[in-house]
């Protein structure tokens, strides 16, 4: 650019549940001064507000005849990311068992998802500096275009391993059984399911620490803006 202003770079990380997206996007915003947007927060979000408000979330017409229903922000600062439901702080409701049981069955339904793309690409078009957005369908559907598109991997073992000491101590089998069950159900919907896209980049985390992955993320963004 003329004034020496960077182009704003948009980096997509998608991967299954617990393979480290939010952590590594969030970390990696910050260090290089981008916006960042949790994905799965804003489905949460719409399911949160699915199960508030009595809608059978089995029952994908319910679910989308009231899919346009709640109104979703999402604050993008890598250091306090927010997220609100008709102005209602929902950071802490949308992590409950709960709504991690039937989030897979709202996000499959294609009036949510077309919804929720709408407010993802509009965020990622106004990030002044650039955005990572973390998700199931970022590189394949949401950001086709994105300048650097990562797939996380982990073992389903590594994984539980890291949930359950997240969640203080809950039993690994059950743990490893219920990211399967979910990474099983985002991965067969019909619409836009969790995929890598073919010009993606895997990251198999298994054995690698937080900053080596965060480290890996940095320098795969700073050399694409560097033009290598
Ligand atoms: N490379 C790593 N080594 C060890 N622990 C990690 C690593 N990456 C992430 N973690 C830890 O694993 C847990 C899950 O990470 P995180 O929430 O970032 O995953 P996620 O892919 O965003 O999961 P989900 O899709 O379920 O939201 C967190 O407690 C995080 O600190
Ligand atoms: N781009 C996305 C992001 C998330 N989802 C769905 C599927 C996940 O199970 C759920 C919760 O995501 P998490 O908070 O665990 O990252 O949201 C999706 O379909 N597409």
């Amino acid at each position: 650019m003329e004034n020496g202003a960077a182009q704003p770079v948009i980096v997509a990380i998608d991967g299954p549940s617990g393979t480290g997206k939010s952590s590594t996007s969030k970390a990696v915003a910050a260090q290089l001064g981008l916006s960042y947007l949790d994905t799965g927060a804003q489905y949460r979000a719409m399911t949160w507000w699915m199960v508030t408000n009595g809608i059978d979330v089995d029952d994908p017409s319910a679910v989308a005849a009231a899919a346009d229903k709640p109104e979703i922000v999402s604050g993008t600062d890598p250091n306090h990311p927010t997220i609100t439901v008709d102005g209602v702080d929902v950071s802490g409701p949308i992590r409950t068992p709960e709504v991690t049981s039937k989030v897979s069955a709202v996000s499959a339904v294609p009036e949510v998802r077309a919804r929720i793309t709408e407010l993802q690409r509009s965020l990622a078009a106004t990030a002044e500096r650039g955005i990572v957005v973390e998700g199931r369908d970022i590189g394949t559907t949401v950001l086709p275009d994105a300048d650097v598109k990562i797939f996380l991997t982990a073992s389903p073992e590594a994984r539980a391993a890291r949930r359950s000491g997240e969640l203080k101590g809950a039993d690994v089998h059950t743990t490893r059984e219920a990211l399967l069950k979910r990474d099983a159900a985002d991965s067969s919907r019909k619409t836009s399911p969790l995929a890598k896209a073919d010009d993606a980049i895997e990251v198999d985390t298994t054995d690698l620490t937080l900053p080596q992955v965060i480290e890996c993320v940095v320098t795969l963004v700073e050399e694409k803006r560097a033009g290598k």
